[in-house]
């Protein structure tokens, strides 16, 4: 059980955060269009230049590898990157067969052409590639933004479980109200330089 610790972290605007995200917890991160959630994100995945420090557990991002910390801290980036022809060779083999039921896939879709993809698809895909490499943590940048409604729910519904069997710490970044009220264990919302905490429906 692993915890993501985020200590005095400055990033573009935002200085000194500071917090806890506990095994299986979810932490939702709102706050205007620019405020810096996005770059908060990718600092924790070690993609972006910061001051601070950030543990998952006891080791620290600075005394790995990049590339090892972002397998085990791993994002989920709004527009997700994918570099081969065919959606099956982004996989583990072992996950080929075994498309969750709750991204609305048949099994065929390991055969679609990346280039075919609609942008709703590629995200319920980058989800699954995400979860397939099996991370200690999960940075979620907007994870149901191009997805209507009743297939977000699916996917929320989908991620939580995964989350909580995994007991991964989760970094959420969201700004439909009700989803946060969903998803939440926490929320936290930026405001000028600094994350404030917001309680139950304010
Ligand atoms: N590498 C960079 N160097 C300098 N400024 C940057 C860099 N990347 C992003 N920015 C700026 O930092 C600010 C925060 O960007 P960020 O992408 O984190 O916003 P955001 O809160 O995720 O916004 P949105 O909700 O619109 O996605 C923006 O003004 C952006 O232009």
């Amino acid at each position: 059980m692993t915890d993501l610790r985020l200590e005095e972290v400055s990033v573009g605007s935002l200085e000194n955060v500071g917090l806890d995200v506990g095994a299986g917890e979810v932490v939702c991160l709102s706050g205007p269009s620019g405020s810096g959630k996005s770059r908060l994100l990718r600092a924790v995945a070690d993609l972006e230049p910061h001051q601070g420090r950030v543990f998952l557990g006891d080791t620290e991002q600075a005394s790995v590898p990049a590339h090892h910390w972002r397998k085990q801290v791993m994002l989920v980036p709004a527009d997700s990157q994918w570099w081969f022809d065919e959606v099956g060779a982004h996989f583990p083999e072992a996950c080929r067969q075994q498309v969750p039921e709750a991204l609305g896939f048949a099994p065929e879709v390991m055969h679609w052409t990346i280039s075919r993809l609609s942008s709703g698809e590629r995200q319920r895909l980058a989800l699954w590639r995400a979860l397939a490499l099996e991370p200690s943590a999960l940075l979620l940048d907007e994870p149901t933004a191009n997805l209507d409604h009743d297939l977000s729910l699916a996917v929320e519904e989908w991620l939580l479980a995964e989350i909580r069997t995994r007991q991964m710490p989760v970094l959420w970044v969201a700004h439909d109200r009700a989803q946060i009220q969903r998803v939440a264990d926490r929320h936290l919302h930026i405001v000028g330089n600094t994350l404030e905490p917001i309680h139950g429906s304010d």
